[in-house]
């Protein structure tokens, strides 16, 4: 069993807005840390809820740990850490006071390693959460995720929000965490740099469907973007397109193997963010031959 986590064709209308995350497939290696990038309204936050049964999914198969389970049953909630954009804790509590809620909840609950992750973050123990900054609730609720013996962490925009020293010790922090091969992390965020730190593998996801799946390594090493005019375009092995943006002569052009271009292309340096880009607001690959 290589994946901590699969994802069997989900799906969920939302009939209010008519927005259809459709028959999404993907699944978390153990041992890794799989980032999701989209655009805003772009269906990560509803993915994530849909996993873990938060939302209700109009269909699907999730199979978590090797087993299809019920996400919202206590005893697997243990091994899944979460960290949501608008999680509350009891605001009047302060962090030592909220310890011992979590000790009553999760029976894995580790105050020390709590503790730790209190000091690390630099939050204040005795001041009550209510005063807290977005930062601050962020820091809170990932050394929560991080302190009762989770073995996923599903973390949709984990790191909004936090300064960039905060958001270099908790990359660290992750990265720490999936050093037990028992444990893996399924992140989204805005940030495509933090996912670019560490992610192994990347989804993009645009208007409720995956568009592409990489391996990071291969990403780097045999995507490219280049610029080429329109006729090179055409020379270009149509399955090594995937998407492409039309600039006065020149046209922009994400493509999956970059050994064996035409004469004509010029490879240019690239970030997860330029790919983004070109992946949102380019074209696809359905190329016209004229
Ligand atoms: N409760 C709801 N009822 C109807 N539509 C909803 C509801 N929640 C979300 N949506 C719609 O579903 C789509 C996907 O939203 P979702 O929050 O999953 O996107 P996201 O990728 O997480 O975006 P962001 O990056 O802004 O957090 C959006 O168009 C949103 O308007």
């Amino acid at each position: 069993m290589s994946n901590i986590l699969e994802v069997d064709g989900l799906r969920k209308v939302y009939a209010k807005s008519q927005f259809v995350l459709k028959d999404i497939d993907f699944s978390i290696p153990y041992g890794s840390i799989v980032g999701f990038i989209g655009e805003n309204g772009a269906g990560k936050t509803t993915t994530m809820g849909a996993i873990l049964g938060t939302l209700k999914k109009d269909r699907g198969a999730i199979t978590i740990f090797g087993k299809k389970v019920d996400v919202t049953k206590p005893k697997i909630r243990e091994d899944i850490g979460v960290v949501f954009d608008d999680m509350n804790f009891s605001s009047h509590l302060n962090v030592d006071q909220l310890a011992k809620v979590m000790k009553n909840i999760y029976q894995q609950w580790d105050n020390d390693k709590y503790n730790h992750y209190i000091q690390l973050f630099s939050l204040p123990k005795k001041q009550k959460i209510a005063g807290f900054s977005r930062g601050m609730s962020m820091k809170l609720s990932i050394a929560v995720a991080l302190s009762h013996g989770a073995k996923l962490l599903i973390l949709d925009e984990a790191t909004a929000g936090l300064d960039p020293v905060a958001r270099d010790d908790i990359l660290e922090v992750f990265i720490d965490f999936v050093k037990d091969k028992d444990h893996a992390i399924f992140l989204s965020s805005h940030i495509t740099s933090d996912i670019e730190k560490i992610a192994d593998e990347l989804i993009f996801i645009k208007n409720g469907e995956i568009i592409l799946k990489v391996n990071k390594d291969e990403l780097l090493h045999n995507y490219a973007i280049v610029q080429c005019r329109s006729d090179t375009f055409h020379e270009i092995n149509e399955d090594d397109v995937l998407a492409y943006i039309t600039k006065d002569e020149m046209l922009n052009v994400l493509v999956s193997n970059k050994h064996g271009l035409p004469r004509g292309c010029q490879i240019s340096d690239f970030t997860i963010d330029d790919i983004t880009l070109l992946l949102m607001k380019g074209e696809n690959n359905e190329r016209t031959h004229s």
